[in-house]
């Protein structure tokens, strides 16, 4: 293999690596991250490769040569080239790993690679440590990618995560974004002592002049459209989970593939408290993973879980001391990410197959029922509860 490389970053060094590219006029572009890269910004990006000031490594060049061809050419149908031919097997095998990826993907994922490099290569020539590829463009949670792993923080530590309707639907972006990028897994974790509180109770505070009526609508198409999110989530997906859990940052775990928690996190879905019902697809996910009295224990009484209970109950894969729990964490999620892609995805995807449709349907019929919850006095009384003497859970 060290003849391969050797010769790979002659070949990058000769250009020859990437074939013949168009070069129309010099103008640099910063990343448009969550948006559609033109073939200008596709164009800029092949010009700022040949300025690199530094060599990007080889797993990078075969990853730029695959995102470059899938974007020009689509899909790779060219026949494996021989077993000694060893460069060509290495480009045809980055290439072939991108699937069907749509062109214009890669072409983002192209321009959104080169905007990386530039910015660290700009940021290493000036002496700065290298850091991860932090994406811009959220408010409410930081997005960042490194060793194939993309991060999803949810960021209002002051307000224990509680999730806004901005929140809501940037983390629809981020996982759109994230189901397009090249990282292998996403994992969703909470900044600060929470990993989230649920929903802000003030979401149903801010009445709009077109009324309560319509605010329950459109709060319950927001609530389908997250948790379909979750649910057409084509890569495995890993809740990072920080420290206590409430309301449909819980119920949402029954749609992840692995659940590592701190032994610190309680896992609380208190509805019938809040004049609420079961949402995040939990009235099917919970029954089915921890038998249904289990699950009537937590969904109708609102008992609350330690870390351990919901291990031994199957809703959380693995529980970690608190003191070592991101270390041990992220070494394990750096291993898994080195699998092949492809396998990852596919594996997932056959799983989630198999109840995906049922899945919609449970998530339209949780969302249409809390519809209705959300105009009843016992969730309204709830909610004035909360904010006028402040009765926590
Ligand atoms: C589009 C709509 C979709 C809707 C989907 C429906 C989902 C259902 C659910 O998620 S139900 C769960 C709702 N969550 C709650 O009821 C939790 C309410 N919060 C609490 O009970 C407590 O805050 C606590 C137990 C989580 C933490 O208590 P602690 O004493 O440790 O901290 P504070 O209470 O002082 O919290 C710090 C500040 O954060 C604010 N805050 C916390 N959680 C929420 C929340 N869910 N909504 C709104 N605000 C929240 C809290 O008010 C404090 O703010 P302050 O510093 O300004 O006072």
């Amino acid at each position: 293999m060290a003849g391969v490389t050797g010769r790979l970053i002659r070949c990058w060094c000769r250009r020859a690596v990437w074939g013949s590219l168009k070069v129309p006029a010099l103008h640099l572009h910063v990343s448009k991250t969550a948006m559609e890269a033109s073939q200008e910004d596709f164009e800029n990006a092949m010009n700022q490769v040949k300025l690199l000031k530094e060599d990007p490594g080889n797993e990078v060049k075969l990853k730029l040569y695959a995102l470059y061809k899938q974007a020009t050419e689509g899909s790779c149908n060219t026949p494996r080239p021989g077993v000694f031919d060893l460069i060509n097997k290495a480009k045809w095998e980055a290439w072939n790993a991108l699937g069907n990826l749509p062109k214009e993907t890669a072409r983002q994922n192209y321009v959104d690679l080169v905007s990386g490099l530039s910015s660290s290569s700009d940021s290493s020539s000036q002496g700065k440590p290298e850091a991860d590829q932090k994406q811009a463009g959220y408010k409410t949670v930081v997005m960042t990618s490194e060793d194939s792993i993309t991060k999803i923080m949810l960021n209002r530590p002051a307000k224990k995560n509680a999730l806004t309707e901005q929140m809501y639907q940037e983390i629809i972006l981020a996982l759109e974004a994230a189901s397009k990028d090249d990282s292998a897994i996403t994992v969703l974790t909470g900044n600060g002592d929470y990993y989230s509180s649920g929903n802000d109770l003030t979401n149903f505070t801010n009445i709009p002049p077109d009324g309560v009526e319509a605010k329950a609508k459109n709060s319950a198409i927001l609530l389908r459209d997250f948790v379909g999110s979750f649910i057409d989530f084509p890569k495995p997906l890993v809740a990072v989970v920080n420290g206590p859990a409430v309301g449909i940052s819980v119920t949402i775990l029954g749609l992840f593939d692995l659940v590592y928690a701190t032994d610190r996190a309680t896992f609380h879905t208190p509805f019938s408290h809040l004049g609420q019902t079961p949402e995040g697809c939990s009235s099917y996910t919970f029954p089915k993973i921890m038998g249904p009295a289990k699950a009537a224990e937590m969904l109708i009484f609102g008992k609350k879980l330690t870390a351990g209970e919901a291990c031994a109950q199957g809703l959380v894969t693995e529980v970690f001391p608190d003191s070592t729990f991101q270390k041990e964490v992220w070494t394990r999620l750096k291993a898994y990410s080195k699998l092949p892609q492809n396998a990852l995805r596919i594996s997932k995807q056959i799983i989630r197959s198999q109840e995906k449709e049922k899945l919609h349907a449970i998530n339209a019929k949780e969302s249409s029922i809390l519809q209705e919850r959300w105009l009843s006095s016992e969730c309204m009384n709830a909610i004035m509860n909360f904010f006028s003497q402040k009765a926590k859970l």
